[in-house]
């Protein structure tokens, strides 16, 4: 209950619905609470008039119109109340899954290692859906309820103590035994839920590689799997149901035989002539409107018990440490004291291990001067992607320093960090929306100016300007709409309008046939121009005019050099330089084995 209070507290500002919600409550108990007075009178006149005693039509009339005036505006302040209610849980969701999608971009590159997309977008929709379906049945429901349940136990109080203590030992006795049964019912849950989120990841990651799946035709296989889960939902719902629901058969049975008792208890008292019938009838109604939140108790325990494991999973998430000086936390500090001097990037005894592993980069020592152009060259997996990484600080080095412009990563807050370098992925990673989108992402207000002379240096205006809507052309999720060259060169000329003094180059063009390959590289030397390059290399003949290469063996850097010495020296580029010309199976193995293209 405690998640469910700091959720109400986290969305204080929506105090004025709470409280007009609370005094709409208030009101439609207070309506509905008099109606039972105004039927006791009517009947106590009708039975008085019946038998020829004191009474007239007129003030039975009247009776009536006060039941219809009633009536009118317990549904008009109904109604006001369930719309604030809508409104609050609207609101509510709105603030909650901003929050959650806050949380979600503050949190380090690792968090995502370890999640798919599906599952988190699965657990946002439940967590947050169970928690506003939960106010929100309190609000239009429960809590009107649980107000007139309390005014009913007062006035019965009043006429029968005996009535009224049957009444108040029911609830405790009732949601205690409820609560019992919910412990199991929680763990079921759990187990179900993980089959959905398992189930919701695969099926987004399917979708997004839906290529991948129709070229291996496994259709009928994920399908399967996803199927598969939601059997082993289905058989937890059926023990978790029949559990609940035989529980709830012997619970409604105590509650029966206690009713029972309160009836008994009402005729036996009035033919003894403890009360009039006008009161009997009113005490019913009375006991009946008190019975009506222990049928529905099912429901709101199964809510609750819903919101509550919504709420800890909501906050599991909103518990995990973000990433330091994230760019939504540090948006105030837009610039640092950054050094003019050399080396721009620096690599000082730096060790490296993904999740607490074997070390990846061990003892790296390297120091990269304004303008260079470096390429690397590596096994695959041997490091290069990850020794990038750490100068974006997507992860922190797990030992040793590594700086940019004279300062620590560690120390920068990485929006500044990230704004200083400009990266064009292997694979583009272009957005749905149109192309302008695309090459202003992250940039703000752009002029077609801008737009124009990035295309044009990214060699990309030659075909943007033959789609019939030019900049305005959707590409569709990811890009698929456009060639593997195309979005290569978009995301070049988002590159370039970003315009970032360090640049790294995932080789870009490894994918590419000859010419798309050209098309590409003409943009990616316009946007070297003038810039410290880090190239991940996969083609030979594209670094043969980089400044130095640095290879690197079993995670630590083998050799150093221009491509002039390292063809000399025996070692690893050396090889791959004698292998490039190689028709034999064995050497184009061991080039795949480098990421090496030719
Ligand atoms: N997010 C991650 N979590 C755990 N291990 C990782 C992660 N990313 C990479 N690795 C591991 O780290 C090692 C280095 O990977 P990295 O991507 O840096 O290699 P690479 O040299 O760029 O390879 P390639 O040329 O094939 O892209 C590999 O063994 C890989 O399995």
């Amino acid at each position: 209950m405690r998640d469910i209070v700091r959720i109400l507290t986290a969305a204080r500002q929506l105090w004025p619905l709470y409280l007009g919600i609370v005094l709409g409550a208030v009101a439609i108990a207070a309506t509905s609470l008099l109606m039972p007075f105004v039927i006791a009178a009517a009947t106590d006149i009708v039975v008085s008039m019946a038998a020829g005693g004191p009474g007239t039509i007129a003030s039975l009339m009247w009776l009536a119109v006060a039941l219809l005036g009633l009536s009118l505006a317990n549904s008009l302040i109904s109604n006001i109340t369930g719309y604030w209610g809508d409104l609050m849980a609207t609101r509510l969701r709105r603030i909650l899954s901003v929050r959650y999608f806050h949380k979600l971009l503050r949190l380090p590159q690792r968090y995502f290692d370890n999640e798919l997309t599906g599952t988190l977008i699965s657990r946002l929709n439940r967590s947050i859906t169970s928690i506003t379906d939960f106010l929100q049945m309190f609000a239009n429901n429960f809590f009107p309820m649980l107000i007139t349940l309390f005014a009913v136990l007062i006035i019965t109080a009043f006429y029968s103590p005996w009535l009224a203590v049957l009444l108040i030992i029911i609830y405790p006795t009732f949601v205690w035994l409820t609560a019992l049964t919910s412990k199991r019912w929680q763990v079921w849950e759990h187990r179900k839920n993980d089959h959905y989120d398992v189930a919701g990841g695969r099926f987004a990651e399917a979708i997004a590689q839906m290529r991948v799946v129709k070229s291996f035709v496994t259709e009928r296989g994920e399908v399967d799997r996803f199927a598969a889960h939601y059997d082993d939902a289905v058989g937890l719902t059926a023990q978790q149901s029949s559990f609940w629901h035989r529980m709830d058969t012997a619970r409604r049975s105590v509650l029966d035989v206690v009713f029972f008792a309160i009836y008994a208890i009402l005729f036996v008292q009035t033919a003894q002539g403890a009360f009039s019938i006008g009161v009997m009838v009113m005490l019913i109604q009375l006991v009946n409107m008190a019975r009506q939140p222990v049928a529905s108790m099912s429901y709101l325990v199964d809510t609750t018990q819903r919101a509550l494991a919504g709420s800890a999973e909501y906050f599991r998430v909103m518990g995990e440490v973000d990433e330091p000086n994230n760019p939504l936390e540090a948006e105030h500090i837009s610039t640092v004291d950054w050094s003019d001097a050399d080396p721009v990037i620096n690599f000082d005894h730096v060790d490296f291990g993904y999740d607490d592993g074997e070390l990846v980069l061990t003892d790296i020592n390297l120091a990269i001067d304004r303008g260079e152009k470096v390429a690397f060259v590596g096994e695959s997996g041997g490091g290069k992607t990850t020794l990038v990484n750490l100068i974006m600080r997507l992860y922190p080095a797990t030992s040793g320093t590594v700086s940019v412009h004279g300062l620590s990563v560690a120390d920068v807050p990485v929006g500044v960090l990230r704004r200083e370098i400009g990266v064009v992925f292997q694979d583009a990673s272009l957005f749905s929306g149109t192309i302008r989108e695309n090459i202003a992402y992250g940039m703000g207000e752009v002029t077609d100016e801008q737009l124009t002379a990035a295309a044009t240096r990214a060699n990309a205006m030659s075909f943007i300007s033959r789609l019939s809507k030019g900049f305005d052309t959707e590409i569709g999720e990811r890009g698929v709409k456009l060639s593997g060259g195309q979005k290569q060169r978009i995301s070049v000329a988002r590159a370039l309008l970003k315009d970032a003094p360090i640049l790294v180059l995932d080789e870009a063009t490894s994918s590419l046939d000859t010419k798309a390959e050209r098309a590409v590289q003409a943009g990616l030397d316009e946007l070297m121009e003038g810039r410290t390059t880090l190239i991940i290399a996969h083609r030979l003949s594209t670094i043969s005019s980089v400044d130095r290469i640095v290879t690197l063996r079993d995670g630590r850097i083998d050799e150093v050099g221009s491509p002039a010495e390292l063809a000399t020296t025996g070692g690893i580029y050396a090889e791959l330089l004698s292998l490039q010309a190689s028709t034999r199976k064995a050497d184009k193995a061991r080039l795949a084995r480098f990421g090496i293209v030719r």
